[in-house]
């Protein structure tokens, strides 16, 4: 089954504390954002490509998607003040297709397998999301104090790419929109409204690179991932 991929990109990289959107700092002399496109680029079942980019970024975006080649970005879409809003909007550009994922510019280590394994559990159940189990124990705190230690075994650790039945999404979105509620994912928003999610196991190495310490991390993956090839 083919699918169209919103690219969410037009964040302010703020935990990062690099001056600008991390989207562009580059790892192995390639922004991260390439390699995020890459991977959907040379995918054979994506149809297309939507970014999500700020206005002020978007001669800078464009730039980097001729020097890489990057063809299957249909269109820049503008993003919102959250990231849900920025979703949205990229979910208003997709032609109608059956299924649409939506995936983190800021995950640049998504393997194609795992998109596949994704792909075809969302075919089924009409959601579904890459997670890995959580590898700490999890506490809830209450001003400082620990008021609950979470079951880890019913834990999961929710990444990206997130795939939808694409008239799941739009519904769940458009609820979520019109009572002012604001998800962290967007699997959340069909879980408020009762859809189930499904659950598809992917890597540790599918890191959103969100603070300065995740870059060196990145590092060593791209390293290991060069050394496999
Ligand atoms: N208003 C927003 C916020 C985030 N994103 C995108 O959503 C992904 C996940 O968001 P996050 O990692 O939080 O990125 P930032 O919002 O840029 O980071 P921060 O919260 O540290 O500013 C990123 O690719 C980011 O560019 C977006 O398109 N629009
Ligand atoms: C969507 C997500 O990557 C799933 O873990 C995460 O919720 C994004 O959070 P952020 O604060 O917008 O980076």
């Amino acid at each position: 089954m083919n699918y169209q991929v919103i690219i969410p990109a037009a964040g302010q990289g703020k935990r990062m504390k690099a001056g600008k959107n991390k989207q562009f700092i580059e790892l192995n002399e390639t922004p991260i954002i390439i390699h995020t496109l890459k991977v959907f680029e040379e995918h054979t079942q994506c149809s297309g490509i939507i970014l999500v980019i700020n206005e002020a970024e978007k001669a800078d975006f464009q730039y980097l998607i001729e020097k890489f080649r990057i063809q299957k970005v249909l269109q820049f879409v503008l993003g919102g003040t959250e990231r849900q809003y920025s979703v949205y909007n990229g979910l208003k550009a997709v032609k109608d297709d059956e299924l649409v994922l939506v995936h983190d510019g800021a995950r640049p280590f998504v393997t194609q397998k795992r998109i596949e394994n994704l792909v075809e559990k969302a075919v089924d159940t009409g959601a579904a999301i890459l997670a890995v189990p959580v590898k700490d124990t999890i506490k809830k705190v209450e001003e400082g104090i620990v008021s609950e230690t979470v079951e880890r075994s019913t834990l999961w650790s929710v990444q990206t790419p997130q795939a939808f039945q694409i008239k799941l999404l739009l519904e769940a979105h458009d609820k979520a929109r019109s009572e002012g509620y604001l998800g962290t994912d967007d699997a959340s928003l069909l879980e408020r409204v009762g859809r189930p999610v499904s659950i598809v196991t992917g890597d540790y190495t599918n890191i959103k690179i969100t603070t300065p310490e995740d870059l060196y991390i990145a590092e060593a993956i791209l390293k290991r991932n060069e050394e496999k090839k």
